[in-house]
C-alpha cells in the first residue's frame, strides 16, 4: 500500500521551487506508472517515496508505516526491509560475479538468506548460464535484468523503477515489464514505474500524469 498526502519538496540549492506533488491512494499489490515531461519532477517524486529524500510537507505511508516519521536509522532499515529501488542507470560492483552482487544485496537487507528465492529468481530472469560471470561481461539488457534481480531479492512491499526500459530495444522492453510485473506479483508488491517510454504504457491502467 502506497498512500501519500500533500506532498511537497524543495532542493536546498534551489529554494525559489517548491514541487507540489499530487496525492497517491495505491492499494496492495496494484501498480501505476508515472508520466510527464523532463525536469517536472518525477524522479524527486520516486527518491521520496523510497525515503531517500525528505518531504518539506505532507506524508509519506508505505505498508502502514509513516515515512517522514521514521528516524534515520529507522528509515535505513525500513528501506534495507521494504524498498527495491531500480535505477535508470544500475548500479553493481563489476569486477564481482552476478551472483556475488545478489548475495550482497542480499546482505545488505538484513533479512534471512534465501537460496531458494535466489535460484528461482535467477532462473525466473533467465541469468542462470551467467551467474558465475561478473558483471563486466554483461551484456547492456542482462545488466538491466540483474539491475532488476537486485531490486526485488528481498521482495520488497514496494518496487520503484526509474526509466527501467528507456536504453533496451523492443523485444527487451517487453521482456522487461513482464518480469516487473511478474516479479511484483511473486513479492506482492506495489510496482511503480517512471517512464517516458510509450511502448510501456499500453501494459499498465493507472497512471499519475505530473
Ligand atoms: N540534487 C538536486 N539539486 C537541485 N536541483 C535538482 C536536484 N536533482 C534534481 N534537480 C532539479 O529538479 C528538477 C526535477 O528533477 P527530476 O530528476 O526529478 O525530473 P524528472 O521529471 O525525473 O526528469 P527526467 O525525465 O529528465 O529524468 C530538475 O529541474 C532538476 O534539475
Amino acid at each position: 500500500m502506497i498512500r501519500t498526502t500533500s506532498l511537497r519538496f524543495t532542493y536546498q540549492n534551489t529554494k525559489n521551487h517548491t514541487f507540489c506533488f499530487p496525492d497517491i491512494d495505491l492499494p496492495p499489490e496494484k501498480d501505476i506508472l508515472i508520466l510527464g515531461p523532463s525536469g517536472v519532477g518525477k524522479t524527486t517524486l520516486l527518491h521520496l517515496l523510497a525515503g531517500l529524500l525528505p518531504p518539506k510537507t505532507g506524508d509519506i505511508f508505505i505498508a502502514n508505516s509513516c515515512l517522514n516519521k521514521l528516524t534515520r536509522s529507522q528509515l535505513d532499515y525500513f528501506r534495507g526491509q521494504h524498498i527495491g529501488l531500480i535505477f535508470q542507470k544500475a548500479y553493481f560492483i563489476k569486477s564481482l560475479t552476478l551472483l556475488e552482487n545478489l548475495t550482497l544485496r542480499e546482505r545488505c537487507s538484513k533479512k534471512k538468506s534465501d537460496r531458494y528465492r535466489k535460484e528461482e529468481l535467477i532462473m525466473h530472469l533467465g541469468l542462470s548460464d551467467l551467474q558465475n560471470k561478473k558483471v563486466y561481461q554483461l551484456s547492456e539488457g542482462q545488466q538491466q535484468r540483474l539491475s532488476i534481480a537486485l531490486g526485488v531479492i528481498h521482495k520488497p512491499k514496494v518496487i520503484l523503477a526509474d526509466e527501467p526500459t528507456s536504453n533496451l530495444d523492443d523485444s527487451n522492453c517487453i521482456k522487461v515489464i513482464s518480469l516487473l510485473k511478474r516479479e511484483a506479483q511473486i513479492c506482492k508488491s506495489n510496482l511503480v514505474i517512471i517512464t517516458h517510454d510509450q511502448r510501456v504504457k499500453s501494459h499498465f491502467n493507472n497512471h499519475i500524469i505530473l
